[in-house]
């Protein structure tokens, strides 16, 4: 399977702190892939490189066979990367329907059209009704997005980057913040997306049964840098992971060890 995202060398350094430190990826199209580490490990700077919302000190970042590391965040949206931005994307005082609407458009290229053509409209919100309905949000439709619940601004934000044509989804902690029964919703629509076989995934998420039961392949990062990489099942069960997560590493480098 080819890869969709690969990343060489990428370090990034915030003054003297060496916050990702030579990390190399290779996500292979259509898979799920989380990354887990201790508090701190990187991984949402990580997130931040590969959207665009900060750039490397040093390394690269190819999507798709393309080098996009200087690519600024919009352009990146354009060629496929997809971040969750923990709801600050959402309009509170549309619908759910009207806040997927707007982002099949900013994908569309009537992006600047004042008065869209009513034909495009209405195949528009036709598109937005099987977003709702993917993303676990039919019975909610009309509602204004500020009077859903947390869990379900979460799936609205899923159902807007999927409307936005992304491939490459990055979801930081989808269930942060989401009462206990919310969860198996929230699990049901990145379970959907993922048999779809038409995006590929990476998600950051700390509830370690979530995890084992979605990923295809683990990643750990650790101090920032690669601990492992692997079969989940096999990456758990790995002692220089487990010692990571007891906090027995400390600061030392992984690669000494
Ligand atoms: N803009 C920044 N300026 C300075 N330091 C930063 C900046 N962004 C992140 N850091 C530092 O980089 C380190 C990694 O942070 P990051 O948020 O990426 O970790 P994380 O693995 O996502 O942690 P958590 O699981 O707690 O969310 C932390 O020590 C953090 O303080």
């Amino acid at each position: 399977m080819p890869a969709i995202l690969t990343t060489n060398q990428l370090c990034v350094s915030f003054g003297e702190h060496q916050v990702i430190n030579d990390v190399n990826l290779c996500i292979e199209r259509g898979k799920l892939v989380s990354i887990i580490g201790p508090n701190g490990a990187g991984k949402t700077t990580l997130f931040n490189l590969i959207s665009g919302q900060i750039k490397p000190t040093r390394g690269d970042i190819s999507f798709n066979g393309e080098t996009v590391t200087k690519l600024p965040v919009p352009m990146r949206v354009r060629r496929g990367i997809g971040r969750s931005f923990q709801l600050t994307n959402i309009f509170p005082e549309l619908t759910v329907l009207e806040n997927i609407r707007l982002s099949l458009q900013a994908a569309g290229k009537d992006y600047y059209s004042i008065f869209p053509k009513l034909s495009l409209r209405r195949r528009q919100l036709t598109a937005a009704d099987e977003l709702a309905e993917k993303c676990m949000l039919s019975d909610k439709k009309e509602v204004f997005a500020q009077h859903l619940a947390h869990g379900d601004k979460r799936k609205l934000e899923i159902a807007m980057l999927l409307a936005l044509k992304t491939e490459l989804l990055l979801l930081d902690e989808p269930t942060a913040g989401i009462s206990v029964d919310d969860i198996p919703a929230i699990l049901e629509v990145i379970e959907r997306i993922k048999s779809e076989g038409r995006h590929t995934i990476v998600l950051i998420e700390h509830k370690m049964e979530m995890v084992l039961h979605l990923s295809d392949e683990l990643i750990v990062l650790f101090n920032g840098e690669l601990l492992a990489k692997g079969d989940p099942k096999e990456i758990i069960k790995d002692e220089r992971v487990q010692t990571a997560y007891l906090g027995g590493m400390h600061s030392e480098s992984i690669k000494s060890g």
